[in-house]
């Protein structure tokens, strides 16, 4: 069975699209990464399979229960961080994970589940001094009452600090380690490469792409840089390398050449035209678009990984340039 699965999942706002035609299927037992710009339609997407929010077209399930007719079942049966999730200040950690079981009709022992959050020692202090760290850890010790098979999490990351960051991502694993599938929205890259077997990448309510984070770099060629050292820079080098195609950027630092290039097919082509100006070439790294660059090339209207070739084989590895 799916944890998670739509078709053609569509939600209108007067004459704006939030969310247009989504396919989603998350198997049982994956963490899922759903990433995407501001108003790119996660929140939404959320909360039509939480049943807050009826789709204008399309059908879901979650758990095998449909989004919009099993909606209480939904709720029951996964565990939610919201992205704004309120604390009662004078309310002690035990008393949120109390109410929590008491409103799921769980009997969960608040203690056992602040203790799996990292919690223990703080379930009787007041929540009102507690860091946004603790507090988000409160939330999910909320969202594990009545151990769900399914956590949806909405930004478990925001606001907490690299250390923070770490501890919810060890959590999250361990709940995933647990048999638990985990589907969670972010926009902070390094947090889902670090966790997620796959991730959704929405844009203007379309899911863009959809694959292991390895898969989409393969997927995207775009804008690779190559350093070519050399034991000395001839002149007219910049030019003649700027006039090949998809050759861009060109720089020049002490005996390095450096360029953009549009897919990994063009560093032979760079890498001859130095050799042709009389230069000897000593050295040939290649620099990978980073995550966030992976990111903006499929959100930003600048970059398209469509008009990407598929990546090839580096003509030069480091190993080998430097051996
Ligand atoms: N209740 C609403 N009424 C009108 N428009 C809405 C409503 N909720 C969302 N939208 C619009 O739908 C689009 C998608 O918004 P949504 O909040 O789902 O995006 P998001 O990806 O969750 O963004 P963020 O990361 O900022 O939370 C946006 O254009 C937003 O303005």
């Amino acid at each position: 069975m799916r944890a998670i699965h739509t078709k053609s999942l569509t939600r209108e706002f007067g004459n704006i699209t939030a969310v247009k035609s989504l396919d989603l299927k998350v198997p049982e037992g994956e963490i899922y990464g759903f990433l995407g710009p501001n108003g790119a339609g996660k929140s939404t997407t959320i909360n039509m399979l939480l049943g807050f929010t009826p789709p204008s077209s399309g059908t879901g399930t979650v758990l095998g229960h449909d989004i919009e007719d099993e909606s209480l079942a939904v709720r029951q049966s996964i565990g939610v961080l919201p992205e704004d999730f309120g604390m009662y200040e004078r309310l002690t950690a035990r008393k949120h994970v109390q109410f929590a079981v008491d409103t799921k009709g769980a009997n969960d022992d608040p203690d056992v589940l602040l203790e799996r959050v990292g919690l223990a020692d703080a379930a009787d202090r007041k929540a009102g001094g507690f860091s946004t760290g603790m507090k988000q850890r409160v939330a999910l010790a909320m969202a594990l009452v009545g151990d769900p098979d399914l956590l949806v999490l909405d930004e478990p990351s925001s606001g907490l600090d690299p250390n923070g960051a770490r501890e919810m991502r060890e959590i999250i694993r361990s709940e995933n380690e647990r048999g638990t599938t985990v589907f969670f929205s972010s926009h902070i890259m390094e947090q889902v490469e670090a966790i997620c077997d796959r991730v959704g990448i929405m844009r203007d309510g379309r899911l863009v792409a959809e694959d292991t984070i390895d898969a989409l770099k393969d997927q995207f060629a775009a804008d690779s840089r190559l350093k070519v050292t050399v034991d000395a820079v001839e002149s007219g080098v910049v030019s003649a390398l700027e006039s090949l195609e998809g050759v861009s950027d060109v720089s020049v630092d002490g005996t390095a050449i450096s360029a953009a290039l549009t897919d990994s097919r063009r560093k032979a082509p760079v890498i001859n035209t130095v050799e042709e100006t009389g230069a000897v070439v000593t050295d040939i790294t290649s620099e990978e678009p980073s995550l966030e660059d992976l990111f903006a090339a499929f959100t930003n209207d600048t970059h398209s990984p469509a008009d990407s070739a598929p990546r090839e084989q580096a003509v030069v590895t480091e190993e080998e340039s430097s051996a």
